[in-house]
C-alpha cells in the first residue's frame, strides 16, 4: 500500500536566485578588533609601529603634562583629521593638513571639529562610504583605537582629550603617510603588481582581511632585497620588477632547501657494523632485511658511508651472511653468486630465483601443430599464450583447470612439458633431417625427442644415458611422442667415443649442480659445495672431449657439438669450454640464438678466450627463465692436438679427481651421519659405511693424515684453466708394415686382457715409430695442434682410407659396444666411425653368402639326391 500523493497545496515557491537581494556587508569582528587581540597576527613592521606609537603617546602625555602645567593655551591652527577621509573632502585640504602635520610641535588646543570628519558610532548601511577607498590610494587598516578615539571625539567636541587624540592622530598619520610616500610612486601600478607578488607571499597575504599589510609585507621583502637594484629597477615595467623579485626568491627557497638537505644529510645515522655482543642477538627477518639495505647502501658508496675503522671486507663478510640467512643459501654458494654478479644485480638475481618460473610446454610436431594444440588445450580450460617470437613451438600456461601432464593431448603425444631454456640448446643445435646425431645424457628425453621432431623421424638419433631407471622415462616418452628414428642406449657417455663416432651433431646436455634451477629445486641452495663443482666440472670436461671425438669434423651438413647446462658457474660453463678449445680441435661460432647474455671472457682474475663471448647466458631475472648456459662449438679437425700420453695423462687427472671427489663425500656424509650418531647421544662406536664399512675405525691422527691426503688430491687435480697445450713435436711418417697396421687397428680389444695388451703393444709400437700427420690445422694462435701421430683408439679418428685399410686386414675384429655385436667374415666393427653403409654391404654379404651356401647347399642335396 503506497501513500497517496497530495497535490492540491503547491508549496510557494520564494524569490529566485536572481530577485534575492544582496545583504548588507557584514564585516569580521576580528578586522576591527582592539590591538591586543590581534597581536598574535599582525607582522613585525606593524608591531614596530606599535611600540613607536605607544612610546610617542607616552613622550606626548609628559609633553602635554608640561605644557599645562605652563599655563600655555594656544588655538589650534590645523584642523583635525580623521583617520577615514570621506569622498567629499577635497584632496588638496588633506595635503595642508599631512603638510602641517609634519611640524615638529603640534598644535595641541582642541579645535571646533569638522562635522564631515566626526564619525558616526559604528558601522552601518548608512555610513558605508566611508568603507570606500579613496580612489588611487590604499584603505587605510582601520584600528579599533582610532575608533574609539572617534567616539570620544564625538562626545567631547571640545574637550582637551580631543585635542590630544587629534594631535595623536595626525602624527600616526604623518607616519604612515611618509611610509605610503617612499612607496606612493608606483602606487597605482602596484595594484597589480601587488597581488602578484602576493602570490608568492603567502604570509602577506593571510596577515590582514584588507591586503594592507600584505602590502607592507612585500614592500619591505622588496625593500630588504632590492637595496641595491633599486635604482636598475626603475627603468623596469612592474611586471618585470615583480618577476625579478619571483626569481630572487625562488632562489633564496632552493638555497634553504639544498642547505636543509645538506644538514639532513651529514647529520644522518651512518651504518654502524654491529659489535661482537650485537652480532650473537637474533634478528628477525625484517632486521635482516634492513641491514641487508644498510650495507648495500654503504657498499655503493664506500668512501662517504663508510665506518672508518672499518675495511670493505667486513662489510662484504656481514652482507653474505645476511643474504644467506635472508635467503637460505649456504655461504659456498651466495660466495658464488657474489662473486659473478654486481650487487643490484645480485639481489635482483635471488629474488627472481625465489619465483617459480611460468609452466610450459612444448608442441610435438610430429604430431600436431602449435594452434591445433592449444585450441585443443582452451578447450580444455587451460590458459595459455606462445611462448614468445623466438619459438614456433612453445606455449606458456598461465593456469589451469586440469593436470597438463594426464590430459587426452599429453597422453597422445601432442606435446612435452619443458622448461623454456631447454628449447635453446636444440635450437643452437640446428638438426638436419637424415643427419646422425648422438644426445649423449638424454634422460628424459626432452631435448632428444625435439631433435628427433625437427629431424621429422628421419636419420638416426642416439639417445643415450648413463642412469638405467631414467633410460626407461626416455624410451617411454619417445614411444608417446612418435618417435621411431631413435636408438636408445645406457652407455657412460665418457666411453661413447669407444662404441661409435663420426656424428654430425652431438648433444651434451651436461649433468650439472643445477644452481640455475633453485626455483625449481630449492635445495640447490644449501646442499651444494666445492666439491660437488669440482666433481661435475671434471665429469662435464671428460664428457665434453668424449662428445667432440664422437663428432666428425668432415660430415658435409654438420660437425657441430652444442654443450649446455642448468648452472650459472664459470666453472661449469666457461671453464669446461676453455678446457676443450685447448685440448681438441674445435672452435666457437654462433648458437644462433639472438637474445641471452654474452658468457664471461673474464672472470675474476681468470681470462678466457675471447671468443667465449659467442656463448649465450640465460638468467630468472633477465630472461624470466631458468639459468641456463649454451656453447656451439665446429669441429674443424678429426685429429687430436695432443700426444696419447698426455691424453692420457689428462684422462688420468679427471678420472683421479672425481674418483677423489667421490670418496670424499662419501666419507663427509659418513662422517656426518656419524656425528649425527654421536650427538644424538648414542655412546656407541662410530657406523662405518661406504669403503671403510667392517674395517677398523681411524683414529684421529690417521684421519687427519687422510684428510690431508684427500685435500692434496683435489688440488693436484683440479685442471688449471690457463693451462696451454703441450705443442706435440711434428714427426715424419714412416711406412707402416702390415702387421704393425693391423695392431693398431685392433685398439678395441672385446676382452679387457686383449685391450690392454693392444694397448701396450700400440704404445710401445709408437715409441718406436712414428706418423706424420697430414690434415693438421691450427684450432687457435695460442694452441698449435701440431700431432704426432693418430690416435690409435678407432673410436676418435675418423675412417680414413689408410684406416678403412687397415680395417678390412684387421685379423681380430674388436667390437666393444653393447648395440654392436655382430660377427663378421671380415670382422670389423660396424658401428665405428662413419661407414654405417658399410654395415649394410656387410649385411647384403652375408645374406648374399647366406644365399649362396643355402643354394650350394641344396644343389649339394640335389645332386646327393640325384645321384
Ligand atoms: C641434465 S640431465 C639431461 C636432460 C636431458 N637432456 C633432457 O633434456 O631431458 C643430465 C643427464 O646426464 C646423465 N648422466 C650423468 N652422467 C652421465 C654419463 N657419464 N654418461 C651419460 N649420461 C650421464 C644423467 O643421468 C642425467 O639424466
Amino acid at each position: 500500500m503506497g501513500r497517496k500523493a497530495e497535490y492540491s497545496e503547491k508549496p510557494k515557491k520564494g524569490p529566485g536566485r536572481k530577485a534575492r537581494k544582496q545583504g548588507p556587508p557584514v564585516f569580521r569582528k576580528k578586522s576591527f578588533a582592539p590591538m591586543e587581540e590581534e597581536d598574535k597576527k599582525l607582522s613585525h613592521r606593524q608591531k614596530q609601529r606599535f611600540v613607536k606609537r605607544e612610546q610617542k603617546k607616552v613622550v606626548q602625555k609628559a609633553k602635554l603634562q608640561e605644557k599645562r602645567a605652563k599655563g600655555a593655551q594656544k588655538q589650534p591652527q590645523v584642523r583635525r583629521k580623521t583617520a577615514y577621509n570621506s569622498d567629499s573632502e577635497p584632496e588638496e585640504e588633506v595635503e595642508a593638513q599631512e603638510a602641517s602635520s609634519d611640524e615638529e610641535v603640534p598644535q595641541l588646543v582642541p579645535a571646533p571639529i569638522n562635522t564631515k570628519s566626526a564619525a558616526p558610532k559604528g558601522f552601518t548601511d548608512d555610513n558605508d562610504a566611508w568603507l570606500k577607498p579613496k580612489k588611487g590610494k590604499k584603505l587605510p587598516e582601520p584600528e579599533s583605537e582610532d575608533e574609539e578615539e572617534l567616539e570620544e571625539d564625538s562626545e567631547d567636541e571640545n574637550g582637551l582629550e580631543a585635542a590630544e587624540s587629534a594631535e595623536e592622530d595626525e602624527e600616526e598619520e604623518a607616519e604612515d603617510d611618509d611610509e605610503d610616500d617612499e612607496e606612493e610612486d608606483s602606487d597605482e601600478d602596484t595594484a597589480q603588481v601587488g597581488k602578484l607578488a602576493d602570490l608568492s607571499d603567502d604570509e602577506a597575504n593571510s596577515d590582514d582581511d584588507f591586503d594592507i599589510s600584505g602590502d607592507e609585507d612585500a614592500a619591505e621583502a622588496e625593500s630588504d632585497e632590492d637595496d641595491d637594484d633599486d635604482d636598475d629597477d626603475d627603468d623596469k615595467l612592474p611586471i618585470e620588477r615583480a618577476n625579478k623579485k619571483l626569481k630572487k626568491r625562488e632562489a633564496k627557497d632552493a638555497q634553504l632547501a639544498e642547505e636543509e638537505m645538506q644538514m639532513t644529510v651529514d647529520h644522518q645515522d651512518v651504518f654502524q657494523l654491529p659489535t661482537e655482543e650485537e652480532k650473537t642477538e637474533e634478528l628477525t627477518l625484517q632486521q635482516v632485511q634492513q641491514r641487508i639495505k644498510d650495507v648495500t647502501l654503504v657498499l655503493s658508496d664506500f668512501k662517504k658511508y663508510r665506518q672508518a675503522d672499518r675495511s670493505r671486507g667486513e662489510y662484504i663478510e656481514l652482507l653474505r651472511q645476511d643474504l644467506c640467512l635472508y635467503y637460505s643459501y649456504n655461504e659456498f654458494l651466495m660466495e658464488k653468486l657474489m662473486d659473478m654478479f654486481p650487487l643490484t644485480e645480485l639481489m635482483e638475481y635471488l629474488e627472481a630465483s625465489e619465483v617459480a618460473r611460468p609452466l610450459t610446454i612444448r608442441t610435438n610436431t610430429l604430431k600436431t601443430r602449435r594452434r591445433d594444440l592449444a585450441a585443443a588445450l582452451i578447450n580444455r580450460g587451460v590458459n595459455l599464450d606462445p611462448l614468445g617470437k623466438w619459438t614456433k613451438v612453445g606455449l606458456v600456461v598461465f593456469n589451469s583447470t586440469v593436470p597438463l601432464g594426464a590430459t587426452p593431448e599429453y597422453l597422445a603425444g601432442h606435446y612435452m612439458c619443458q622448461g623454456a631454456s631447454s628449447l635453446l640448446p636444440v635450437m643452437a643445435l640446428a638438426p638436419q633431417e637424415n643427419e646422425r646425431i648422438l644426445d649423449m645424457c638424454s634422460a628424459p628425453g626432452g631435448k632428444g625427442s625435439h631433435i628427433a621432431s625437427i629431424m621429422k623421424n628421419t636419420g638416426t638419433l642416439f639417445a643415450n644415458d648413463f642412469n638405467r631407471d631414467r633410460v626407461k622415462a626416455v624410451q617411454a616418452n619417445f614411444h608417446r611422442l612418435g618417435i621411431v628414428n631413435a636408438i636408445i642406449s645406457c652407455e657412460d657417455g665418457t666411453k661413447f667415443r669407444n662404441i661409435i663416432t663420426g656424428f654430425d651433431r652431438v648433444l651434451l646436455d651436461a649433468p650439472c649442480t643445477g644452481t640455475g634451477v633453485v626455483s625449481k629445486d630449492p635445495s640447490v641452495k644449501t646442499t651444494k659445495s666445492e666439491v660437488d663443482v669440482q666433481r661435475c666440472y671434471n665429469l662435464q670436461r671428460k664428457l665434453l672431449l668424449s662428445a667432440i671425438d664422437c663428432v666428425d669434423a668432415k660430415s658435409k651438413t654438420g660437425g657441430f657439438i652444442v654443450y649446455s647446462t642448468c648452472s650459472v658457474l664459470p666453472e661449469e660453463n666457461e671453464w669446461v669450454i676453455d678446457y676443450a678449445l685447448k685440448k681438441r680441435n674445435v672452435k666457437l661460432v654462433d648458437t644462433g640464438l639472438n637474445f641471452g647474455v654474452n658468457g664471461f671472457t673474464n672472470f675474476r682474475q681468470h681470462r678466457f678466450h675471447p671468443s667465449l663471448n659467442l656463448t649465450r647466458r640465460y638468467y630468472p631475472h633477465t630472461h624470466n627463465m631458468d639459468g641456463f648456459y649454451v656453447a656451439k662449438l665446429q669441429k674443424f679437425s678429426n685429429t687430436i692436438p695432443l700426444t696419447k700420453e698426455q691424453q692420457e695423462e689428462d684422462e688420468k687427472q679427471l678420472d683421479a679427481a672425481i674418483e677423489a671427489e667421490a670418496a670424499s663425500a662419501a666419507e663427509s656424509a659418513t662422517e656426518g651421519e656419524a656425528e649425527k650418531e654421536t650427538e644424538a647421544g648414542d655412546k656407541v662406536p662410530r657406523k662405518l659405511l661406504g669403503k671403510r664399512a667392517g674395517k677398523p675405525s681411524l683414529t684421529d691422527i690417521e684421519q687427519d693424515l687422510k684428510k690431508k691426503k684427500l685435500e692434496e688430491s683435489k688440488t693436484k687435480y683440479v685442471a688449471k684453466v690457463f693451462e696451454k697445450p703441450v705443442k706435440a713435436p711434428k714427426q715424419p711418417k714412416p711406412e707402416k708394415p702390415q702387421e704393425e697396421k693391423a695392431a693398431l687397428s685392433n685398439g678395441n680389444g672385446s676382452s679387457k686382457a686383449e685391450g690392454k695388451a693392444s694397448k701396450k703393444r700400440q704404445q710401445e709400437l709408437q715409441k718406436v715409430k712414428k706418423t706424420p700427420e697430414t690434415d693438421q690445422k691450427v684450432p687457435k694462435s695460442e694452441s698449435p695442434s701440431k700431432v704426432s701421430k693418430p690416435t690409435v683408439n678407432g673410436g676418435a679418428s675418423p675412417a680414413t682410407p689408410e684406416r678403412k685399410q687397415n680395417l678390412k686386414k684387421s685379423a681380430t675384429p674388436k667390437t666393444p659396444s653393447k648395440l654392436v655385436n655382430a660377427p663378421h667374415e671380415d670382422k670389423v666393427p660396424l658401428l665405428e666411425g662413419k661407414p654405417i653403409k658399410k654395415q649394410n654391404n656387410l649385411k647384403k654379404k652375408q645374406v648374399g653368402q647366406l644365399k649362396k651356401s643355402k643354394a650350394s647347399g641344396k644343389e649339394g642335396k640335389k645332386q646327393k639326391f640325384k645321384k
